[in-house]
């Protein structure tokens, strides 16, 4: 779970590094549970199947031996309960309350495990509603949990915001379908997210298409799908696309969803487990830093103005943001860098003392790296770019600094 305050949920776009700044409005879980990795599910819009993707996720991840739990933030439209058979309602303790177990033990906790009667409607005003999510968090007693997925209310209103702000989630997935303004909608969602720097684990696209029962061909509904290149332009990963199969509707009307035996979603799982792997150990997780002039690294690590700060994650780019240095000099950039909690800067070129101060503060350094921002992560994580903390660096680019203000005293390669 990413407790961070400046991370994840903490803060959102406000929060420029300055710890004082940060308003952190992260709720604490309940005392007994140990949840390890929080999944927000999130649609730019209702209607889009997103408690099917969340409830096939949730299958997928129990069958690999996880323990799995399903908190459904979708107050007024809850289905998860519905498609899981769970009739028997939420019991409660003077210490919380439990969630309902399923048939392959995924702990559940909806709102109309709380109702009396499965069909009254919840009309409550936003912050009521945001509220009950929160509690499902913090008194809800769900003990052990290696994923819980949250099925978040649809759309991006104030609703989906406050969970945002008070639950601290690992990534969310992004639940679309072809029919969509796929673009403007993924966008919405992606712009929420990226404002609250929740890392985006992909989309999944929901009635991609449908599977002909007698020649087996793809019949595609709702035209070509758009996901791909709204993806690509954004630079997120499709996760999976889901089929409307009517195998799955009719299990979901039975209650009987566990029973599907479908792999749509198998390859969305794998990222996952892979992105926020468990497995008893920590995540391997770094912070670099590129000092940044358009989409290019920029010669001169005093006077760029922005750094391109990517999280790296088990050798893989978890997350991407342009931070503006805003006017420090060079001198007070080390420590504005390490309150990012930056491991390794990359830069054309670097002054002596400079290098010095970032040194001291146990940050690597890799001077002469030149082109596209991507590539050079790329050549970093391929061990191809080599550190300069200490004498000459063993990378292959050349220099494309003159200014004076680079340190680094290696040839060209
Ligand atoms: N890919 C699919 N194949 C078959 N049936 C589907 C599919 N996606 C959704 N459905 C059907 O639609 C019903 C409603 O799905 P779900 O509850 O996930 O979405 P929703 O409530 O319409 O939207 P959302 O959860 O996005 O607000 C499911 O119970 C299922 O019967």
């Amino acid at each position: 779970m990413n407790e961070s305050s400046c991370g994840s949920a903490g803060c959102g776009s406000s929060c420029s590094g300055n710890s004082n700044a940060c308003h952190d409005f992260i709720e604490k879980t309940h005392e007994l549970n140990t949840i390890k990795r929080v999944i927000g599910v999130v649609s730019g819009k209702g209607g889009v199947g997103k408690s099917l993707i969340t409830s096939t996720l949730a299958i997928t991840m129990r069958r690999k031996g996880y323990k799995v739990g399903i908190l459904d933030a979708d107050i007024t439209g809850p289905s998860i309960p519905k498609m899981f058979g769970i009739t028997k309602k939420a019991e409660g303790c003077e210490f919380g309350i439990y969630p309902q177990k399923t048939h392959n033990d995924i702990s559940v906790m909806s709102i109309n495990l709380l109702l009396e009667k499965d069909d009254s409607p919840v009309i409550w005003r936003g912050p009521v509603i945001a509220g009950t999510v929160k509690q499902f968090w913090t008194d809800v007693i769900w003990g052990d949990i290696d994923y819980l997925f949250l099925d978040m209310p649809p759309g991006t209103g104030d609703v989906p915001l406050t969970v945002f702000q008070s639950i601290p989630l690992d990534g969310i997935v992004i639940v679309t379908s072809p029919q969509d303004l796929v673009s403007l909608i993924v966008k919405k969602a992606y712009n929420m997210a990226k404002a609250m720097n929740i890392p985006i684990l992909g989309i999944v696209e929901n009635m991609s298409y449908l599977r002909c029962p007698d020649c087996s061909k793809e019949i595609k509904l709702f035209g070509e799908s758009k996901i791909n290149s709204a993806a690509g332009e954004l630079g997120i990963k499709v996760l999976g696309k889901m089929p409307i199969d009517p195998e799955i509707a009719q299990l979901c009307d039975k209650g009987e969803i566990e029973k599907t035996d479908n792999e749509y979603l198998a390859d969305a799982a794998l990222h996952i487990e892979k992105i926020l792997a468990i497995n008893g150990e920590e995540k391997s997780v770094m912070k670099i830093a590129v000092a940044t002039e358009g989409s290019n690294v920029s010669g001169h690590f005093g006077k760029c103005e922005n750094f391109t700060i990517a999280e790296i994650e088990n050798s893989e780019v978890k997350n991407k943001v342009v931070v503006n240095t805003q006017g420090n000099q060079h001198g007070l950039l080390p420590a504005f860098l390490a309150s990012h909690n930056v491991s390794v800067v990359i830069a054309g070129g670097m002054g002596e003392g400079a290098k010095q101060n970032l040194v001291s503060k146990g940050i690597e350094i890799i001077t002469g790296a030149s082109g596209n921002i991507d590539e050079v992560i790329n050549s970093f994580l391929n061990g191809r770019l080599k550190s300069s903390n200490t004498g000459c660096a063993g990378h292959g680019h050349s220099h494309g600094h003159g200014n004076g203000d680079s340190g680094c005293n290696c040839g060209h390669h």
